[in-house]
Protein backbone atom coordinates (compact mmCIF):
# COMPACT_ATOMS: atom_id res chain seq x y z
CA UNK A 1 0.00 0.00 0.00
CA UNK A 2 1.29 3.46 -0.86
CA UNK A 3 2.36 6.28 1.80
CA UNK A 4 1.20 9.54 2.74
CA UNK A 5 3.73 12.45 2.65
CA UNK A 6 4.29 12.55 6.25
CA UNK A 7 4.19 8.97 6.38
CA UNK A 8 7.20 8.88 4.37
CA UNK A 9 8.66 11.89 6.38
CA UNK A 10 7.94 9.95 9.48
CA UNK A 11 9.61 6.42 8.59
CA UNK A 12 12.26 8.82 7.18
CA UNK A 13 13.86 9.74 10.34
CA UNK A 14 12.32 6.45 12.49
CA UNK A 15 15.93 5.74 14.64
CA UNK A 16 14.56 2.96 16.73
CA UNK A 17 11.71 1.42 16.88
CA UNK A 18 10.81 -1.62 19.19
CA UNK A 19 7.80 -3.79 20.01
CA UNK A 20 5.18 -1.71 22.60
CA UNK A 21 7.26 1.06 23.03
CA UNK A 22 7.44 4.62 21.00
CA UNK A 23 9.32 5.17 17.71
CA UNK A 24 12.40 7.38 18.65
CA UNK A 25 12.69 10.33 15.58
CA UNK A 26 15.63 11.90 14.73
CA UNK A 27 14.75 15.51 14.70
CA UNK A 28 16.35 17.36 11.89
CA UNK A 29 15.70 21.41 13.89
CA UNK A 30 14.67 22.46 17.17
CA UNK A 31 13.03 25.83 17.40
CA UNK A 32 13.32 27.66 20.68
CA UNK A 33 11.51 30.39 22.56
CA UNK A 34 11.36 31.77 25.83
CA UNK A 35 7.94 30.67 26.85
CA UNK A 36 8.37 26.73 27.06
CA UNK A 37 12.42 26.21 27.51
CA UNK A 38 13.31 27.63 30.89
CA UNK A 39 13.06 24.53 32.52
CA UNK A 40 14.39 22.50 29.75
CA UNK A 41 17.56 24.15 30.16
CA UNK A 42 17.38 23.75 33.77
CA UNK A 43 16.49 20.15 33.74
CA UNK A 44 19.30 19.66 31.51
CA UNK A 45 21.63 21.80 34.29
CA UNK A 46 20.06 19.43 36.71
CA UNK A 47 21.22 16.41 35.10
CA UNK A 48 24.60 17.31 33.81
CA UNK A 49 23.40 17.37 30.25
CA UNK A 50 24.92 19.35 27.44
CA UNK A 51 22.87 20.29 24.33
CA UNK A 52 23.59 17.25 21.68
CA UNK A 53 23.21 19.34 18.56
CA UNK A 54 23.49 23.21 19.31
CA UNK A 55 24.06 23.77 15.32
CA UNK A 56 20.60 22.58 14.79
CA UNK A 57 19.06 24.35 17.38
CA UNK A 58 17.93 28.15 17.15
CA UNK A 59 16.43 30.49 19.73
CA UNK A 60 14.82 33.70 19.52
CA UNK A 61 12.51 36.17 21.53
CA UNK A 62 9.06 36.59 20.56
CA UNK A 63 6.05 36.36 22.88
CA UNK A 64 7.31 38.42 25.97
CA UNK A 65 9.00 41.25 23.58
CA UNK A 66 7.39 44.53 24.24
CA UNK A 67 6.56 45.94 20.23
CA UNK A 68 7.80 49.96 21.04
CA UNK A 69 10.78 51.21 22.78
CA UNK A 70 12.04 47.51 22.12
CA UNK A 71 15.78 48.64 23.91
CA UNK A 72 14.61 49.74 27.31
CA UNK A 73 14.48 46.91 29.57
CA UNK A 74 11.66 44.76 29.63
CA UNK A 75 8.79 46.14 32.49
CA UNK A 76 6.83 43.13 32.94
CA UNK A 77 8.97 41.30 35.75
CA UNK A 78 7.64 37.98 34.52
CA UNK A 79 8.55 38.47 30.77
CA UNK A 80 11.98 39.94 31.61
CA UNK A 81 12.79 37.32 33.58
CA UNK A 82 12.24 34.85 30.61
CA UNK A 83 14.01 36.62 28.37
CA UNK A 84 17.15 36.74 30.71
CA UNK A 85 16.81 33.34 31.14
CA UNK A 86 16.53 32.56 27.39
CA UNK A 87 19.92 34.85 27.18
CA UNK A 88 21.71 33.25 29.59
CA UNK A 89 20.80 29.74 28.51
CA UNK A 90 21.68 30.08 25.43
CA UNK A 91 25.31 31.47 25.87
CA UNK A 92 25.98 28.40 28.46
CA UNK A 93 24.77 26.27 26.11
CA UNK A 94 26.27 27.58 23.31
CA UNK A 95 22.59 27.80 21.10
CA UNK A 96 22.46 30.78 18.55
CA UNK A 97 19.97 33.30 19.60
CA UNK A 98 18.22 36.18 17.71
CA UNK A 99 17.48 38.60 20.65
CA UNK A 100 15.60 42.04 20.36
CA UNK A 101 17.11 44.25 18.20
CA UNK A 102 18.80 41.37 15.51
CA UNK A 103 18.40 41.54 12.65
CA UNK A 104 17.46 37.65 12.25
CA UNK A 105 14.52 38.55 15.15
CA UNK A 106 10.91 37.73 15.18
CA UNK A 107 8.17 35.11 16.11
CA UNK A 108 9.90 31.61 15.64
CA UNK A 109 7.48 30.50 13.08
CA UNK A 110 8.22 33.50 10.54
CA UNK A 111 12.35 33.52 11.21
CA UNK A 112 12.60 29.39 10.27
CA UNK A 113 11.66 29.75 7.09
CA UNK A 114 12.57 33.18 6.77
CA UNK A 115 16.30 31.76 7.25
CA UNK A 116 15.97 29.18 5.24
CA UNK A 117 15.80 26.40 7.86
CA UNK A 118 12.83 24.83 7.41
CA UNK A 119 13.33 22.77 4.49
CA UNK A 120 11.19 20.19 2.71
CA UNK A 121 11.03 16.58 4.29
CA UNK A 122 12.71 17.85 7.65
CA UNK A 123 11.42 16.73 11.14
CA UNK A 124 10.92 20.32 13.18
CA UNK A 125 9.75 20.60 16.49
CA UNK A 126 9.56 23.71 19.22
CA UNK A 127 7.56 24.22 22.49
CA UNK A 128 5.11 25.97 20.67
CA UNK A 129 1.79 24.35 19.10
CA UNK A 130 2.10 26.44 15.71
CA UNK A 131 4.96 24.92 14.88
CA UNK A 132 3.06 23.01 12.37
CA UNK A 133 3.65 26.09 10.07
CA UNK A 134 6.41 24.99 8.83
CA UNK A 135 4.87 22.07 7.22
CA UNK A 136 3.76 24.30 4.49
CA UNK A 137 7.53 23.63 3.28
CA UNK A 138 6.75 19.75 3.36
CA UNK A 139 8.45 19.26 6.67
CA UNK A 140 6.75 17.06 9.50
CA UNK A 141 6.64 19.78 12.05
CA UNK A 142 4.94 20.03 15.45
CA UNK A 143 4.72 21.75 18.98
CA UNK A 144 5.87 19.78 22.21
CA UNK A 145 5.60 20.21 25.73
CA UNK A 146 8.62 21.88 27.72
CA UNK A 147 9.69 18.12 28.59
CA UNK A 148 9.79 16.95 25.28
CA UNK A 149 12.21 20.41 24.68
CA UNK A 150 14.54 19.28 27.36
CA UNK A 151 14.58 15.69 25.70
CA UNK A 152 15.18 16.94 22.11
CA UNK A 153 18.12 19.66 23.69
CA UNK A 154 19.70 16.36 25.12
CA UNK A 155 19.49 13.61 22.73
CA UNK A 156 18.14 15.41 19.12
CA UNK A 157 15.16 12.48 19.06
CA UNK A 158 11.78 12.51 20.46
CA UNK A 159 9.62 9.23 20.94
CA UNK A 160 6.80 9.07 18.86
CA UNK A 161 3.63 7.28 17.71
CA UNK A 162 2.43 7.33 14.42
CA UNK A 163 -0.08 9.75 13.63
CA UNK A 164 -3.51 8.74 11.76
CA UNK A 165 -3.76 10.86 8.33
CA UNK A 166 -6.46 13.25 6.69
CA UNK A 167 -6.52 14.69 3.32
CA UNK A 168 -8.20 18.02 3.14
CA UNK A 169 -8.41 18.79 -0.47
CA UNK A 170 -9.31 22.74 -1.36
CA UNK A 171 -10.04 22.53 -5.66
CA UNK A 172 -10.88 24.97 -7.65
CA UNK A 173 -9.83 28.74 -8.15
CA UNK A 174 -10.25 31.68 -4.93
CA UNK A 175 -12.81 34.30 -5.47
CA UNK A 176 -10.97 37.53 -5.28
CA UNK A 177 -10.28 39.15 -1.98
CA UNK A 178 -11.13 35.20 0.15
CA UNK A 179 -7.23 34.39 1.14
CA UNK A 180 -5.41 31.22 2.70
CA UNK A 181 -7.08 33.11 6.19
CA UNK A 182 -10.56 32.15 4.83
CA UNK A 183 -9.84 28.94 3.59
CA UNK A 184 -8.69 27.65 6.52
CA UNK A 185 -11.37 29.11 8.93
CA UNK A 186 -13.82 27.76 6.40
CA UNK A 187 -11.42 24.49 7.33
CA UNK A 188 -11.80 24.77 11.07
CA UNK A 189 -15.56 25.57 10.92
CA UNK A 190 -16.54 22.65 8.71
CA UNK A 191 -14.39 20.00 10.74
CA UNK A 192 -14.25 21.53 13.89
CA UNK A 193 -11.68 22.37 16.28
CA UNK A 194 -11.66 18.58 17.41
CA UNK A 195 -12.15 17.48 13.79
CA UNK A 196 -8.05 17.00 13.35
CA UNK A 197 -7.45 15.38 16.80
CA UNK A 198 -5.12 12.53 16.42
CA UNK A 199 -4.29 13.46 12.86
CA UNK A 200 -1.55 15.22 10.49
CA UNK A 201 -3.22 16.95 7.95
CA UNK A 202 -2.21 17.01 4.07
CA UNK A 203 -3.66 20.45 2.82
CA UNK A 204 -4.15 18.93 -1.29
CA UNK A 205 -5.76 20.01 -4.49
CA UNK A 206 -5.64 22.85 -7.30
CA UNK A 207 -6.50 25.75 -5.21
CA UNK A 208 -3.81 24.63 -2.37
CA UNK A 209 -0.63 24.34 -5.00
CA UNK A 210 -1.67 28.05 -6.50
CA UNK A 211 -0.91 29.28 -3.00
CA UNK A 212 2.22 31.09 -2.18
CA UNK A 213 4.92 29.67 0.51
CA UNK A 214 3.61 32.87 2.64
CA UNK A 215 -0.31 31.68 2.01
CA UNK A 216 0.39 28.22 2.69
CA UNK A 217 1.91 28.97 5.85
CA UNK A 218 -1.01 30.65 7.26
CA UNK A 219 -3.16 27.61 6.08
CA UNK A 220 -0.27 25.12 7.89
CA UNK A 221 -0.44 27.13 10.90
CA UNK A 222 -4.00 26.90 11.68
CA UNK A 223 -4.13 23.09 11.84
CA UNK A 224 -4.01 22.75 15.37
CA UNK A 225 -6.49 24.64 15.63
CA UNK A 226 -8.32 22.34 13.96
CA UNK A 227 -7.17 19.89 16.84
CA UNK A 228 -4.82 17.84 13.86
CA UNK A 229 -1.10 17.36 15.37
CA UNK A 230 0.16 18.81 11.84
CA UNK A 231 -0.33 19.89 8.86
CA UNK A 232 1.31 20.14 5.81
CA UNK A 233 1.45 20.52 1.92
CA UNK A 234 3.81 18.61 -0.79
CA UNK A 235 6.69 20.83 -2.04
CA UNK A 236 6.86 22.00 -5.08
CA UNK A 237 8.23 24.42 -7.35
CA UNK A 238 6.78 27.41 -5.48
CA UNK A 239 8.40 26.21 -2.45
CA UNK A 240 11.87 25.75 -4.05
CA UNK A 241 11.52 29.25 -5.43
CA UNK A 242 11.04 30.46 -2.20
CA UNK A 243 13.67 28.73 -0.27
CA UNK A 244 16.58 29.23 -3.34
CA UNK A 245 19.36 31.94 -2.25
CA UNK A 246 18.50 31.68 1.95
CA UNK A 247 21.13 31.97 4.20
CA UNK A 248 20.84 28.28 5.68
CA UNK A 249 19.43 26.65 2.15
CA UNK A 250 21.67 24.33 0.69
CA UNK A 251 23.91 25.82 -2.37
CA UNK A 252 25.30 24.46 -5.76
CA UNK A 253 25.48 20.79 -5.77
CA UNK A 254 23.97 20.21 -2.67
CA UNK A 255 21.08 22.38 -3.65
CA UNK A 256 20.87 20.01 -6.66
CA UNK A 257 20.61 16.91 -4.80
CA UNK A 258 18.16 18.89 -2.17
CA UNK A 259 15.74 19.83 -4.79
CA UNK A 260 16.11 16.14 -6.20
CA UNK A 261 15.29 14.63 -3.02
CA UNK A 262 12.57 17.00 -2.25
CA UNK A 263 10.88 16.17 -5.42
CA UNK A 264 10.03 12.87 -4.50
CA UNK A 265 8.35 14.02 -1.29
CA UNK A 266 4.90 13.45 -2.19
CA UNK A 267 1.91 11.16 -1.37
CA UNK A 268 1.92 8.13 -3.23
CA UNK A 269 -1.26 7.84 -5.36
CA UNK A 270 -2.64 4.87 -4.09
CA UNK A 271 -2.38 5.92 -0.59
CA UNK A 272 -5.07 5.52 2.18
CA UNK A 273 -5.90 8.53 4.11
CA UNK A 274 -8.38 7.89 7.80
CA UNK A 275 -10.08 10.61 6.70
CA UNK A 276 -10.95 13.42 3.70
CA UNK A 277 -12.71 16.57 3.38
CA UNK A 278 -13.12 18.31 0.61
CA UNK A 279 -13.81 22.25 -0.26
CA UNK A 280 -14.77 24.04 -3.50
CA UNK A 281 -12.38 27.04 -3.74
CA UNK A 282 -15.02 28.98 -5.70
CA UNK A 283 -17.70 28.40 -3.36
CA UNK A 284 -15.55 30.26 -0.60
CA UNK A 285 -15.86 34.09 0.51
CA UNK A 286 -14.45 35.90 3.71
CA UNK A 287 -14.79 34.21 7.00
CA UNK A 288 -14.97 35.87 10.18
CA UNK A 289 -15.08 34.33 13.58
CA UNK A 290 -18.23 35.64 15.99
CA UNK A 291 -17.59 33.20 18.53
CA UNK A 292 -14.63 32.22 21.69
CA UNK A 293 -13.13 29.60 19.45
CA UNK A 294 -12.29 29.34 16.10
CA UNK A 295 -14.12 27.08 14.75
CA UNK A 296 -16.94 29.51 15.72
CA UNK A 297 -16.98 30.76 12.34
CA UNK A 298 -18.72 32.58 8.86
CA UNK A 299 -18.96 33.76 6.16
CA UNK A 300 -19.30 37.50 6.42
CA UNK A 301 -22.92 37.45 4.89
CA UNK A 302 -23.77 35.81 8.10
CA UNK A 303 -25.49 36.56 10.96
CA UNK A 304 -24.76 35.83 14.53
CA UNK A 305 -26.07 32.47 15.08
CA UNK A 306 -28.91 31.51 16.93
CA UNK A 307 -27.74 29.36 19.80
CA UNK A 308 -31.42 27.65 20.04
CA UNK A 309 -31.13 26.63 16.18
CA UNK A 310 -28.12 24.20 17.42
CA UNK A 311 -29.20 20.87 17.81
CA UNK A 312 -26.09 19.20 19.62
CA UNK A 313 -26.27 19.99 23.44
CA UNK A 314 -22.68 20.98 23.81
CA UNK A 315 -22.33 23.05 20.48
CA UNK A 316 -25.56 24.93 21.68
CA UNK A 317 -24.13 25.82 25.45
CA UNK A 318 -20.53 26.92 23.82
CA UNK A 319 -22.53 29.12 21.86
CA UNK A 320 -24.68 30.44 24.74
CA UNK A 321 -21.68 31.05 26.66
CA UNK A 322 -19.77 32.42 23.49
CA UNK A 323 -22.24 35.31 22.52
CA UNK A 324 -22.58 36.03 26.14
CA UNK A 325 -18.84 36.89 26.30
CA UNK A 326 -18.27 37.86 23.02
CA UNK A 327 -21.52 40.56 24.07
CA UNK A 328 -23.20 39.32 20.88
CA UNK A 329 -26.70 39.05 19.90
CA UNK A 330 -28.12 36.34 17.67
CA UNK A 331 -29.50 37.46 14.86
CA UNK A 332 -26.92 40.32 14.36
CA UNK A 333 -25.40 40.91 11.01
CA UNK A 334 -22.28 40.00 11.18
CA UNK A 335 -21.01 43.39 9.14
CA UNK A 336 -22.65 45.54 11.81
CA UNK A 337 -20.42 44.50 14.29
CA UNK A 338 -18.15 47.56 15.71
CA UNK A 339 -14.69 47.20 16.64
CA UNK A 340 -12.52 49.48 18.01
CA UNK A 341 -9.07 47.47 17.55
CA UNK A 342 -8.01 46.34 14.35
CA UNK A 343 -4.51 43.57 14.76
CA UNK A 344 -2.54 42.72 11.51
CA UNK A 345 0.27 40.54 12.85
CA UNK A 346 1.07 36.79 14.33
CA UNK A 347 2.61 33.95 12.82
CA UNK A 348 -1.04 33.36 11.13
CA UNK A 349 -0.45 36.76 9.41
CA UNK A 350 2.46 38.54 9.74
CA UNK A 351 4.41 37.91 7.04
CA UNK A 352 5.31 40.70 4.17
CA UNK A 353 2.96 38.94 1.90
CA UNK A 354 -0.01 39.73 4.34
CA UNK A 355 1.43 43.14 4.72
CA UNK A 356 1.28 44.23 1.34
CA UNK A 357 -2.36 42.83 0.78
CA UNK A 358 -3.90 45.22 3.80
CA UNK A 359 -1.87 48.20 2.86
CA UNK A 360 -2.97 48.15 -0.88
CA UNK A 361 -6.25 48.79 0.91
CA UNK A 362 -5.53 51.06 2.97
CA UNK A 363 -3.24 53.09 0.80
CA UNK A 364 -4.29 56.57 0.55
CA UNK A 365 -7.22 56.03 2.64
CA UNK A 366 -7.51 56.96 6.47
CA UNK A 367 -8.35 54.44 9.48
CA UNK A 368 -11.59 54.85 10.95
CA UNK A 369 -11.84 57.78 14.11
CA UNK A 370 -12.95 55.27 16.42
CA UNK A 371 -10.41 52.40 15.71
CA UNK A 372 -6.91 51.98 16.21
CA UNK A 373 -4.74 49.29 14.43
CA UNK A 374 -1.71 47.91 15.06
CA UNK A 375 0.63 46.09 12.50
CA UNK A 376 3.40 44.45 13.83
CA UNK A 377 6.21 42.72 11.08
CA UNK A 378 6.57 38.98 12.25
CA UNK A 379 10.01 39.57 12.17
CA UNK A 380 12.98 42.37 11.87
CA UNK A 381 13.10 40.89 8.14
CA UNK A 382 9.38 41.63 7.56
CA UNK A 383 9.42 45.21 8.84
CA UNK A 384 12.77 45.95 7.28
CA UNK A 385 11.17 44.59 3.88
CA UNK A 386 8.00 46.73 4.49
CA UNK A 387 9.85 49.88 5.07
CA UNK A 388 12.03 49.66 1.87
CA UNK A 389 9.09 49.08 0.08
CA UNK A 390 7.35 51.95 1.74
CA UNK A 391 4.46 50.09 3.61
CA UNK A 392 4.99 51.58 6.89
CA UNK A 393 4.85 55.02 5.22
CA UNK A 394 1.10 53.93 4.00
CA UNK A 395 0.20 52.27 7.30
CA UNK A 396 1.56 55.48 8.85
CA UNK A 397 -0.19 58.16 6.63
CA UNK A 398 -3.61 56.14 7.48
CA UNK A 399 -3.18 56.56 10.94
CA UNK A 400 -2.17 52.96 11.92
CA UNK A 401 0.50 52.08 14.32
CA UNK A 402 3.84 50.68 12.75
CA UNK A 403 5.70 48.50 15.80
CA UNK A 404 8.64 45.77 16.50
CA UNK A 405 8.37 42.66 15.68
CA UNK A 406 6.83 40.17 18.01
CA UNK A 407 3.93 37.98 18.36
CA UNK A 408 2.27 41.28 20.02
CA UNK A 409 -1.45 41.39 20.30
CA UNK A 410 -1.68 37.75 19.34
CA UNK A 411 -1.96 36.82 23.01
CA UNK A 412 -1.36 38.81 26.65
CA UNK A 413 2.02 37.96 27.22
CA UNK A 414 3.25 41.58 26.54
CA UNK A 415 2.40 45.41 26.62
CA UNK A 416 -0.03 44.93 23.44
CA UNK A 417 -2.96 43.94 24.83
CA UNK A 418 -6.87 44.45 24.55
CA UNK A 419 -8.66 46.28 27.80
CA UNK A 420 -12.02 44.64 29.08
CA UNK A 421 -14.84 44.75 26.80
CA UNK A 422 -12.70 45.79 23.79
CA UNK A 423 -13.42 44.23 20.76
CA UNK A 424 -10.63 43.73 17.89
CA UNK A 425 -10.76 41.98 14.24
CA UNK A 426 -7.25 39.99 14.61
CA UNK A 427 -5.63 38.51 11.61
CA UNK A 428 -4.35 35.76 14.52
CA UNK A 429 -5.48 32.29 15.14
CA UNK A 430 -7.20 32.03 18.70
CA UNK A 431 -10.47 33.68 20.10
CA UNK A 432 -10.40 31.98 23.51
CA UNK A 433 -11.82 34.25 26.25
CA UNK A 434 -9.11 36.80 27.15
CA UNK A 435 -6.76 35.50 24.60
CA UNK A 436 -6.11 39.20 23.94
CA UNK A 437 -5.97 40.01 27.45
CA UNK A 438 -8.33 39.96 30.22
CA UNK A 439 -12.25 40.74 28.65
CA UNK A 440 -11.12 41.19 25.61
CA UNK A 441 -13.27 40.03 22.27
CA UNK A 442 -11.25 38.92 19.46
CA UNK A 443 -12.87 38.49 15.90
CA UNK A 444 -10.27 36.07 13.00
CA UNK A 445 -9.98 37.42 10.01
CA UNK A 446 -7.58 37.97 6.97
CA UNK A 447 -5.53 40.45 6.38
CA UNK A 448 -7.30 41.73 3.47
CA UNK A 449 -10.78 41.81 5.79
CA UNK A 450 -8.62 42.87 8.76
CA UNK A 451 -7.81 46.50 6.21
CA UNK A 452 -11.38 46.71 4.97
CA UNK A 453 -12.65 46.82 8.77
CA UNK A 454 -10.20 49.19 9.72
CA UNK A 455 -11.29 51.44 7.58
CA UNK A 456 -15.29 51.53 8.52
CA UNK A 457 -15.03 50.58 12.47
CA UNK A 458 -17.02 47.11 11.55
CA UNK A 459 -16.63 44.26 10.12
CA UNK A 460 -16.08 44.70 6.61
CA UNK A 461 -15.17 42.63 3.50
CA UNK A 462 -12.58 44.36 0.98
CA UNK A 463 -15.76 43.93 -1.85
CA UNK A 464 -17.76 46.11 0.59
CA UNK A 465 -15.33 49.50 -0.34
CA UNK A 466 -16.79 51.87 -2.18
CA UNK A 467 -13.85 52.27 -4.54
CA UNK A 468 -13.73 47.91 -4.29
CA UNK A 469 -11.03 46.93 -6.68
CA UNK A 470 -10.92 43.03 -6.30
CA UNK A 471 -7.56 41.43 -4.78
CA UNK A 472 -6.18 38.17 -6.16
CA UNK A 473 -5.18 37.05 -2.12
C1 LIG B 1 3.26 30.30 24.64
C2 LIG B 1 3.12 29.12 23.75
C3 LIG B 1 3.37 27.88 24.56
C4 LIG B 1 1.80 29.09 23.00
C5 LIG B 1 1.63 27.88 22.09
O1 LIG B 1 2.12 26.79 22.31
O2 LIG B 1 0.99 27.98 21.09
C6 LIG B 1 1.59 30.35 22.21
O3 LIG B 1 2.51 30.50 21.17
C7 LIG B 1 0.19 30.42 21.68
O4 LIG B 1 0.03 30.74 20.50
O5 LIG B 1 -0.74 30.16 22.44
S1 LIG C 1 2.23 34.83 17.14
FE1 LIG C 1 0.66 34.01 18.46
S2 LIG C 1 0.27 31.96 17.77
FE2 LIG C 1 2.20 32.59 16.91
S3 LIG C 1 3.72 31.84 18.33
FE3 LIG C 1 3.24 33.94 18.92
S4 LIG C 1 1.63 33.74 20.44
FE4 LIG C 1 1.76 31.76 19.41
Amino acid sequence: MGRTLAQKVYEQHVVRRTAGEPDLLYIDLHLVHEVTSPQAFDGLRAAGRTVRRPDLTMATEDHNVPTLDILSPIADPISRAQVDALRRNAAEFGIRLAPMGDRDQGIVHVIGPQLGLTQPGMTIVCGDSHTSTHGAFGALAFGIGTSEVEHVLATQTLPQLPAKQMAVTVDGELPPGVSAKDVILAVIAQIGTGGGQGHVIEYRGSAIRALSMEARMTICNMSIEAGARAGLIAPDQTTFDFLAGRPHAPQGADWDAAVAHWSTLTTDEDAVFDHEVRIDAASLTPYVTWGTNPGQGLPIDAAVPDPATIADENERRAAESALAYMGLTAGTPLREIDVDTVFLGSCTNGRIEDLRVAAALLKGKHVDANTRMLVVPGSVQVKLQAEAEGLDQVFMDAGAEWRGAGCSMCLGMNPDQLKPGERSASTSNRNFQGRQGKGGRTHLVSPAVAAATALTGRLTAPADLPDATPIGV
